[in-house]
């Protein structure tokens, strides 16, 4: 059946334009609006599967208005507008749309903006729902497993964090006068929490149970709600209670929501967030939807009457045949940091589905760990995981080493070669630094992304692939996009849930989780016995703003425990005031550079001779006359940024 497509222009002749490309490409436009005021009254009747929408537009209202409908309805949507300003650019892209086309633009450009629009919609969806169902199923199994009710408001919360993350909820339950209870969680690991009963609550906040019954009632009662950024500071303003618990865990924003319950009693839920834009009308939408199954699951635990029966999963669809109830698996990734995580909140959230998934960060951060924690996650752990480096291939492998090649393909192609796709088949690739991977090759890959099929160089035939995609990059792809040399639509394809690693310096809290980590591992391999690190080594390391990330700490650790004479390591070999070139520390403390620290500056000397270029004529690999793979791995495994020039 053909998408409906609504047109919300306020330009006849680009509006009529438009209706022309999107008839010939089989779309049906089901209405043409000027204005906002117009798209809603369209909106109402037709329920189009989609909106093309112009920013600027008739009647005080602008396309970034409708867009909040647009969201409330779940309808996607992709701005086509004239060059914007910065401010509104910005304004627009902080709606989500599923894509921005900038006029003039190619018929091509706009049909293939709608495929990946329509994608993109279609697996948030499944995504979403496969989440929801699960989540509905763990709370019936905590309803009817054994233990106290303590145990099983403690499994309740837990189970709301992978749906709706928080670092503080605190469940409120209110029978009327003189029978408030508060059972509170707070964060502080990956699944752990410290419970916060109502006694608790009343001497951290310092109020007693009148003043509590009263905050209650003045105002501090629950609307369905979020605040973030300036709002909540604001309203911390107006709320004595909130502004205690925003002081005491340092909270940043706040979603509030009344669960439906029958009789006398009320229940309240408020989840706080360290984030400052945690919450947004999307997961109010969603408490929303899972309003009956969350208070029929604690008023079955709390003994409570309640009226209606839940939402169960036979209400849903089947939504992928691969098997999704896998519990997460962080096996590797070390860290109690709310950045942390929030990042095993994401992986715990897209491991089950089946969507493309696109890891960010700078270099050491851990995306290939998190890539593989993805894969171990899902229902596909029981296939391959395969990785590909597309910087260490050179361009001219790269398609054989991705698709394989038949026998006699090129020259040198003495016998069959099958590709990585087909190696992973039934499990995940992992494509790292694919921002490096050649432009002639990136619709290749789109093509093998959209069509689930790949064909070996001088193959006769396609052959089908069932290859979940995990892409990863330290570029920053938006502007790789912008300079031409990343396909926006392969951008677009990729994008499907992005995951954004945060660098070591914005985790300092880990190192020293970390440290201690990596000296139980090198004391294993190395044979030695370090018990852990001098208060000044820990100093130093807290200090220095480790451009290399983990890999850099763990390689400093690696050497400390190598060299160390002590039973603990004293210092690390911190590059001086974050110069990464001089180096001092236990093992130079002799005048002497060790043998890794001349490599790192030889290397270093290198690069910045050709200007960061590593492969091809006057490449760093030529210079060096070593192999670029082996470059590359070299400049990875010694910390050294692709932007430190
Ligand atoms: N949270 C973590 N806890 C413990 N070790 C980690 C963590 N994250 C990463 N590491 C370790 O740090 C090193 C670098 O991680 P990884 O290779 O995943 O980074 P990356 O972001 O993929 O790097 P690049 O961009 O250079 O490919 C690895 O040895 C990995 O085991």
């Amino acid at each position: 059946m053909a998408l409906k497509v609504l047109i919300v222009e306020d330009q006849f002749i680009e509006a009529n334009n438009l209706e022309i490309m999107l008839e010939e490409a089989g779309y049906l436009v089901c209405g043409m609006a000027k204005s906002v005021q117009e798209a809603i009254k369209i909106i109402d009747a037709r329920t189009p599967d989609l909106a093309l929408v112009d920013i600027q537009l008739k009647g005080g209202l602008s396309g970034i208005d409708l867009a909040v409908i647009l969201k409330q309805r779940n309808i996607p949507f992709i701005y086509v507008s004239a060059n914007s300003d910065h401010a509104t650019l910005i304004k627009a892209k902080a709606t989500q749309p599923y894509g921005f086309i900038v006029k003039p633009f190619r018929e091509r450009d706009l049909i293939v903006t709608l495929e990946i629009a329509q994608y993109r919609h279609e697996n948030s969806l499944d995504a979403a729902l496969i989440r929801e169902d699960k989540f509905r199923k763990s709370l019936q199994d905590i309803v009817k497993m054994e233990g106290s009710v303590t145990d099983k408001m403690h499994q309740i919360s837990k189970t709301m964090q992978a749906i709706l993350p928080y670092d503080y909820l605190a469940i409120c339950i209110d029978k009327g006068r003189e029978a408030i209870n508060l059972m509170s969680y707070l964060r502080a690991g990956f699944e752990e929490y410290q419970f916060i009963g109502l006694e608790e609550f009343q001497v951290i906040t310092k109020t007693n149970f009148v003043e509590l019954y009263v905050m209650q009632y003045a105002g501090e009662g629950t609307e369905r709600s979020f605040f973030i950024c300036d709002d909540f500071k604001n309203m911390l303003g107006k709320f004595k209670l909130r502004k205690q618990i925003a002081d005491k865990f340092m909270v940043n924003s706040l979603l509030t929501y009344p669960l439906d319950c029958s009789g006398y009693t009320n229940i309240h839920l408020y989840f706080y967030s360290r984030r400052t834009d945690a919450y947004s009308s999307d997961q109010v939408a969603l408490l929303d939807r899972l309003n009956a199954s969350i208070s029929f699951a604690i008023c079955q635990v709390l003994g409570l009457d309640i009226q209606h029966t839940p939402y169960t999963t036979a209400h849903h669809k089947k939504l992928t045949g691969k098997n999704t109830n896998t519990a997460p698996v962080f096996e590797g990734i070390v860290g109690k940091s709310h950045l942390l995580l929030n990042v095993f909140d994401h992986i715990t959230q897209v491991a089950p589905a089946d969507t493309a998934v696109l890891i960010l960060g700078e270099s050491g951060t851990g995306k290939e760990r998190v890539a593989h924690s993805i894969h171990a996650s899902s229902g596909r752990k029981e296939g391959p995981f395969v990785k590909v480096n597309c910087a260490a291939l050179p361009s001219s492998l790269i398609e054989s080493e991705l698709f394989g090649h038949e026998k006699g393909a090129f020259t040198g192609a003495v016998n069959k070669h099958v590709g990585k796709f087909e190696r992973a088949h039934q499990g995940t690739i992992f494509l790292d630094e694919i921002g490096d991977m050649p432009y002639e090759l990136q619709a290749k890959l789109l093509r093998v992304l959209q069509e689930k099929e790949i064909e070996r160089i001088a193959g006769n035939a396609p052959i089908k692939i069932d290859v979940r995609v995990i892409a990863a990059t330290n570029h920053n792809l938006e502007k790789e996009v912008a300079a031409g040399r990343f396909r926006l639509d392969l951008y677009y394809r990729l994008n499907v849930f992005p995951i954004t690693l945060p660098s070591l310096r914005e985790r300092k809290d880990d190192i020293p989780l970390l440290i201690d980590h990596f000296i139980s591992g090198f004391n294993i391999r190395l044979g030695k016995n370090v018990t852990g690190i001098s208060a000044r080594g820990l100093k130093d390391a807290m200090e220095y703003n480790w451009p290399g990330n983990i890999r850099e700490l763990e390689n400093l650790v690696e050497r400390a425990v190598l060299v160390s004479q002590a039973n603990h390591i004293k210092r690390l070999a911190i590059p001086v005031s974050g110069n990464a070139e001089t180096v001092a520390d236990e093992s130079s403390a002799n005048g002497f550079k060790s043998i890794v620290q001349n490599e790192r500056d030889h290397i270093l000397n290198a690069l910045k001779k050709c200007k960061g270029k590593v492969w091809g004529a006057g490449g760093a690999a030529e210079l060096l006359n070593l192999p670029p793979s082996t470059l590359n791995s070299k400049i990875r495994k010694l910390g050294i940024r692709r932007d430190f020039t």
